[in-house]
């Protein structure tokens, strides 16, 4: 009996010349998304202005003879680009420099991403998945999504990966565990300094494999230093929802290596599924959590046979319900703005389509 050959993914990244493209296409042609045995045409897709520094990674992957890479393209046609795309990562757009926040890149950015939407519409393959990484990321998955009509709003998500990683960071640290150890935390709402990483769900897991809740076991490691509840309030909620301003201040230009290792998780997760922890996404919400309808929104969620499902049945306590509308009405207002701006239909998503 012959081994079936495997099935070829096509994967198009948006702004492959610049800094997350660099630090995302060699693990993708590595076989870190879809694993080794899973071969990958990458289609790299780029302005005119970075044309050059995407055609020069292309060069190099070749160099790298990776198993796993069957070809690799670039273009600045957003029809090549994203034609029979299975997996389309649309991270070109600007970064933010300091002292901006993430919604000052609306206007910048906003209008790059109804193009973009309609391109998967007509040129995607059928079973597309899009990872919007591009800031502000929730609101543009929504203009994406808004913009292909023909392609399940579902298959439309914004990453908060990157966040729920360092949530996971953070308690890790705190408590001196294996971050593989701790499972359950979660980001709700915008991908902004507005979101909320949420522990009172998660768990950690002890050298004999019993989990033990967090809240139990932060309480335990702060000792009497300070309450769990200033904790979370003055040092973790701000340095993970702080932590892209932060990179920026001390690198001087923002996240790119873990923005690029969580775009490998979200997807990994998503084709892949979820074993014993939930995750964290920005997925279009169908009302749970008192989320409205149609917003982008970040939520604890499960992969299951190639979709995400919202995590249900959890009662968040009084503080996290008012901190998690706090960041819904952003969203919310997001939504507003790039209405006004033309960017999308005014009342689009609020029910459904
Ligand atoms: N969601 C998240 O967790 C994170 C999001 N980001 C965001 O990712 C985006 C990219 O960041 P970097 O790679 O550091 O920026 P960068 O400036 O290094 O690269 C952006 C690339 O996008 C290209 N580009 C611009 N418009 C494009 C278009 N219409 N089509 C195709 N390519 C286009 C540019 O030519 C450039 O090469 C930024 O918006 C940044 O804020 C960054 C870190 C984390
Ligand atoms: O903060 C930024 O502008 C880049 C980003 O989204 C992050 O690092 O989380």
């Amino acid at each position: 009996m012959s081994t079936p050959t495997p099935v070829t993914v096509t994967v198009t990244v948006t702004g492959a010349g610049g800094q997350i493209g660099y630090a995302l296409l060699f693990r993708i042609a590595s076989g870190a998304m879809f694993g080794p045995g899973t071969p990958v045409r990458l289609q790299l897709l780029e302005i005119p202005a970075g044309m050059k520094s995407a055609e020069g990674s292309a060069l190099e992957l070749q160099d790298c003879a990776f198993g796993s890479l069957a070809s690799v393209e670039v273009t600045s046609d957003p029809a090549r680009g994203f034609e029979g795309a299975n997996v389309a990562l649309l991270v070109g757009s600007r970064p933010r420099g300091a002292g901006m926040e993430r919604a000052d890149l609306l206007s910048a950015n906003g209008a790059i991403f109804g193009p973009q939407g309609a391109a998967i519409n007509a040129h995607a393959a059928a079973d597309v998945r899009v990872l919007v990484v591009g800031n502000p990321a929730n609101t543009n998955a929504l203009i994406a999504a808004a913009h292909a009509p023909d392609v399940p709003p579902e298959r439309f998500t914004a990453m908060t990966r990157l966040d729920h990683n360092r949530a996971l960071a953070q308690v890790a640290r705190t408590l001196d565990v294996p971050v593989a150890g701790i499972g359950n935390v979660i980001i709700w709402g915008n991908h902004s300094a507005s979101q909320v990483p949420d522990i009172s769900h998660g768990w950690v897991r002890g050298p004999d494999g019993t989990r033990r809740p967090l809240p139990q076991a932060l309480t335990e490691a702060l000792g009497g230093t300070c309450s769990l509840e200033s904790w979370l309030a003055e040092t973790f909620i701000p340095r993970v929802a702080k932590r892209g301003a932060e990179i920026i201040a001390v690198r001087g230009s923002s996240s790119a290596a873990s923005a690029a290792a969580a775009a490998i998780d979200h997807v990994h997760d998503w084709v892949s599924g979820t074993t014993d922890s939930w995750t964290s996404a920005g997925v279009v919400s169908d009302g749970s959590y008192g989320v409205p309808r149609g917003l982008v929104s970040s939520f604890p969620v499960h992969s299951r046979d190639g979709a995400w499902q919202i995590q249900q049945g959890l009662e968040p306590e009084a503080g996290v319900r008012a901190r998690i509308a706090a960041s819904v009405s952003e969203l919310e207002e997001e939504r507003e703005m790039v209405a006004s701006m033309g960017l999308i239909e005014r009342g689009y998503g609020r029910d459904g389509r």
